[in-house]
C-alpha cells in the first residue's frame, strides 16, 4: 500500500473521561468542539447531526454506550447488562438508516455479554472496544482509499470526480471513505478537481466536503445538485464517488437522497459510479433494497433556508433522507478488502463471516 498521508480532521476525540465532537452543524463558519460526557447527550448529538455519516455515527454510538455504562450504578452483572441493553436500544434508534450504528452497538454488546468479570471490568472493556473500533475504522478508511485509487479509470492521467453529501474524514474516524479515495488520488497526482454537489437540504457537500478539500488543498468546485447532469454532459467529470448508509447483500445501496439520480446520470453519460464503504455498512440481513423504507427529515429543511422561509403557506413537503440505488447502476463497491462488482458482495460477506 502506498504511503498514507496524515489528515488533520478527527471528528471524534476521546479525552480521557469524555468525548469531543466537531460540531458539524456549525462548519464551515465555526470550528467548535462539543463536549459529551453522558449517553443522553450522545443520543442528542447523533439525532441533531452534530456527528453524522454512517461510520462516524457507529463510533460515536460506541462511546455513547460506554458513557451510558458508566452511569449504571449497580454491581450486579445481570442487572447491569439489562440496563445496558436499554442504553443500546436508545442509541440504535437515533438514526436507524445507518447500518454502522447497529453494527457497532451489537459488537460492543456481544463483547460485554461474553466478557467475564466484575461490572467495573465490563465498563473498561466497553471503553477499550470503542477505542479499538475507532482505530480500526481509520485503517479501514486508508485501505478503502488505496483500493479505490486502483479502481479509478486509468485515463486520463488526472481525473475530476463528482461527489455527493460528505463521506470524508468528518463522516468516519478520519480520512474518509469515498473522500479517502479522493485523498489517495490527490496524493498520487491522479486527481485534478472535486466537483462537490451541494446536497440539499442540509448542504453536507457544500459545507463539509468542500471544507475538507480546502483544508487539504484539494481543488474543489461546489455545484448545486441540479447541475450534475450538465457537468457530466460537458465532460467535466470522469467518475462519481459516493458513500453509503447501508448496502444490501445484492449491492443495492441506501445513501443520501440524490445518490440514485446521480447513478442514473452517470450511466447515461457512461461515467463510472463508485460506492465506497466499509464492510460494516453491509447489512447481511438485507437481501436487496426493494423493501427498504427510509427516514424522513423535518419539513422545515425544505421550506426554509437558515431562518428564511422560502415556500408559500399551504404547500406540503416531502423530505426523504435517503434513496436506494439499484446495484446494476454501480460500477464497483470499494471496501477495505478491495473494489468489487456488486454481484460479488454476498460472497465477500459470507467469506468474511
Ligand atoms: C462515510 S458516510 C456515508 C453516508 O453516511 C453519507 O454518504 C451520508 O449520506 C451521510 O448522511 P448524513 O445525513 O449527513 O449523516
Amino acid at each position: 500500500m502506498s504511503e498514507i498521508p496524515e489528515t488533520q480532521v478527527y471528528p471524534i476525540i476521546w479525552q480521557g473521561d469524555h468525548v469531543l465532537l466537531i460540531d458539524q452543524n456549525r462548519l464551515p463558519a465555526d470550528y467548535t468542539l462539543v463536549s459529551i460526557s453522558r449517553s443522553e447527550d450522545m443520543v442528542t448529538a447523533i439525532k441533531t447531526l452534530i456527528v453524522r455519516g454512517a461510520p462516524a455515527i457507529g463510533i460515536a454510538a460506541a462511546y455513547g454506550l460506554y458513557l451510558g455504562a458508566r452511569e449504571i450504578p449497580t454491581r450486579d452483572r445481570q442487572a447491569f447488562l439489562e440496563r445496558l441493553e436499554a442504553v443500546a436500544e436508545q442509541l440504535k434508534e437515533t438514526r436507524p438508516d445507518k447500518a454502522n450504528l447497529a453494527w457497532a452497538i451489537d459488537r460492543l454488546m456481544k463483547k460485554a455479554r461474553n466478557t467475564l468479570g466484575a461490572v467495573e471490568y465490563l465498563k473498561q472493556t466497553l471503553l477499550e472496544s470503542a477505542q479499538a473500533l475507532q482505530q480500526a475504522d481509520l485503517q479501514t478508511c486508508y485501505a478503502i482509499g488505496h483500493h479505490g485509487l486502483q479502481a479509478l479509470p486509468s485515463t486520463p492521467q488526472q481525473l475530476a470526480v463528482y461527489t455527493h453529501c460528505n463521506h470524508g474524514a468528518l463522516a468516519a474516524s478520519g480520512y474518509g471513505t469515498s473522500l479517502g479515495v479522493v485523498r489517495a488520488a490527490w496524493h498520487q497526482g491522479r486527481l485534478s478537481r472535486v466537483y462537490a454537489g451541494e446536497t440539499r437540504p442540509r448542504l453536507q457537500g457544500a459545507r463539509l466536503t468542500a471544507w475538507e478539500c480546502v483544508q487539504d488543498g484539494i481543488p474543489v468546485t461546489i455545484v448545486a445538485d441540479c447541475m450534475a447532469a450538465h457537468c457530466m454532459q460537458q465532460g467535466l467529470v470522469q467518475a462519481v464517488l459516493v458513500g453509503a448508509d447501508r448496502i444490501a447483500l445484492n449491492g443495492d445501496t441506501i445513501n443520501k437522497v440524490g445518490t440514485y439520480g446521480l447513478a442514473l446520470l452517470a450511466k447515461a453519460h457512461q461515467i463510472p459510479f463508485f460506492v465506497a464503504a466499509p464492510l460494516a455498512t453491509v447489512d447481511s440481513q438485507l437481501p436487496s433494497g426493494a423493501a427498504v423504507t427510509v427516514e424522513e427529515n423535518p419539513a422545515a429543511d425544505i421550506y426554509q433556508i437558515g431562518e428564511t422561509v422560502i415556500a408559500p403557506e399551504g404547500a406540503s413537503f416531502y423530505n426523504p433522507a435517503a434513496d436506494v440505488t439499484p446495484a446494476e447502476l454501480i460500477t464497483a463497491i470499494v471496501t477495505e478488502q478491495g473494489a468489487i462488482a456488486p454481484t460479488e458482495l454476498s460472497t465477500l460477506i459470507s467469506n468474511a463471516s
